[in-house]
């Protein structure tokens, strides 16, 4: 972003600079006299040309030479008066999409031309335009339900708005030649300019803007994705999910959170010992345990973003990966899944037969880093962990593993009278037993060698009531993997 003078270029410049002037800045015109005479002469022939006519000329050519010279001042000192005004009455701001608060001003317009009903009184924020552009969202209700929202924000061309009573031009241009390398996506870049006055109104508007885009957040769950080498929302910020919404078995989601609280409040701990300032989680266990959930739920729990990096990705290489891992948004867990996927061939493959370029030596190195003082909270995820190359779950890359199980009969009890419970249907005493219920079968069947997951579960209380819930469960057991 880039406060300044109307004209950008310095004045004295482009006096100096343009073509056809002096030192003085004057113009020197080319010879009209001798110019005319020359095409009068082509057109009736030399000998034609009477002595006299050619002293007329030489008065012409004079006379032309002064009104060439007198106009060429006029235009270059209109040029400098204008340009000398535009830089002593206006100021501009720009703003580029490379950074934050380009997405920010953009909603924050959107925002308030469309908060001006044509009817009401017209807030001060408001878009005068005819150009332009759609941005589709998704917004989900406290419900949990979701609805698609289509916003109409400035497209490329110029537009205006009034704030805090002063009118504001906006221009969004955008490069059309050339494209961000790692995203794809166009330079954009907004100018807003007013009066110098008005110069204050800058920073009032981006943290207005700014302060817009985090409210949006609060209380929500933002997740990133890698585009190139940067980190970028993903989807609208969601709902975040209670943290004992995620039943584990007993002690390992308070093991967890622990450790990552005694963690953040170690800072200098680590700075003082001169120990990188990061840590690395391992959750590993079969499919639909709740390790992500559970990682989602945390994050949310303690008001962080989750950054989520696939190491499949296309055109993911291990200078891309190391960037990526050093420059994750403050306050987030960098989450990677399935680990063992990406890496126990050593090379990893896509269905489509894409060869991922992040080599297993280039994915510790990134996991290592260069020790700085930044945080870094990694989470990685696995059902394999038997596969897992023990160089990647050495302390200092892994510095906690726990195991997230299928359902012992507490979590299943759990579950159970967190779903019923509460319900109008269904006595609270009575879930009481049910659950009871529950936990015995699971014990029942475990000591059989079978099991369910917290999935198959959750599955199984969404589609039935109570009593065909307990009814039905023995038939979800499964036989224990190996
Ligand atoms: N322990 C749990 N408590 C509550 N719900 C759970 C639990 N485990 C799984 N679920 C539910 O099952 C679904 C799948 O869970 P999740 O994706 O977190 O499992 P996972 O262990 O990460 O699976 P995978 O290893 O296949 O990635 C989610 O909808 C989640 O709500």
């Amino acid at each position: 972003m880039a406060i300044h003078g109307a004209s950008g270029t310095p004045l004295e410049g482009q006096v100096a600079n343009a073509p056809g002037l002096s030192s003085t800045g004057l113009a020197i015109p080319q010879d009209a006299g001798a110019a005319s005479s020359s095409i009068i002469s082509s057109l009736i022939g030399d000998k034609y040309v009477p002595r006299n006519i050619s002293g007329d000329l030489r008065v012409t050519e004079s006379y032309s030479k002064g009104v060439g010279v007198g106009l060429t001042v006029l235009r270059r000192g209109l040029v400098f008066g204008t340009t000398a005004l535009r830089r002593r009455l206006l100021v501009s701001l720009e703003v580029n999409n490379k950074d934050r608060s380009y997405e920010w001003f953009l909603a924050w317009l959107a925002h308030n031309a469309q908060s001006a009903a044509p009817t009401s009184r017209r807030p001060e924020s408001w878009l005068r335009s005819h150009q332009l552009s759609v941005e589709t969202a998704v917004e989900q209700r406290s419900n949990g339900s979701s609805s698609v929202l289509f916003r109409l924000v400035a497209g490329p061309g110029t537009h205006w708005f009034k704030y805090g009573g002063a009118w504001m031009q906006m221009k969004r241009e955008r490069e059309t030649r050339s494209m961000q390398l790692m995203s794809g996506t166009p330079w954009e870049t907004v100018t807003v300019t007013t009066l110098s006055r008005d110069r204050h109104l800058f920073s009032k508007l981006l943290a207005e803007a700014r302060d817009l885009a985090l409210r949006g957040q609060e209380g929500k769950l933002v997740i990133r994705t890698a585009w190139g080498i940067e980190w970028k929302p993903f989807g609208q910020p969601r709902r975040k999910r209670p943290l004992p919404s995620v039943v584990l078995d007993t002690g390992v989601s308070e093991k967890v959170e622990q450790d990552v609280k005694a963690f953040l409040q170690r800072r200098q701990w680590y700075a003082d010992r001169g120990i990188p300032y990061r840590r690395g989680y391992l959750l590993h266990g079969p499919p639909g345990s709740g390790k992500t959930s559970y990682i989602q739920a945390l994050a949310g729990s303690l008001s962080y973003d989750i950054c989520l990096l696939n190491l499949s990705e296309r055109g993911l290489g291990d200078d891309k990966l190391n960037h990526l891992l050093s420059n994750a948004p403050e306050r987030s867990f960098i989450l990677i899944e399935d680990v063992d996927a990406a890496f126990n061939k050593r090379v990893q493959t896509n269905e489509d037969g894409y060869q991922s370029s992040v080599t297993f030596s280039g994915f510790l190195n990134a996991l290592d880093g260069v020790a700085s003082g930044e945080e870094r909270i990694i989470f990685m995820t696995t059902n394999h962990f038997g596969k897992l190359d023990p160089a990647l779950i050495r302390p200092g890359r892994v510095d906690l593993s726990v195991l997230v199980d299928d359902a012992s009969p507490t979590q299943a009890r759990t579950l159970f009278t967190r779903f019923y419970g509460g319900s109008e249907s269904v006595q609270p005493e009575l879930v009481e037993c049910m659950g009871r219920q529950v936990e015995e079968l699971t014990t029942k069947e475990m000591s059989n060698g079978r099991e369910i997951s917290m999935a198959a579960l959750q599955g199984l209380f969404i589609r039935n009531n109570a009593q065909d819930a307990v009814k039905t469960l023995p038939e979800l057991f499964v036989e224990r993997r190996t």
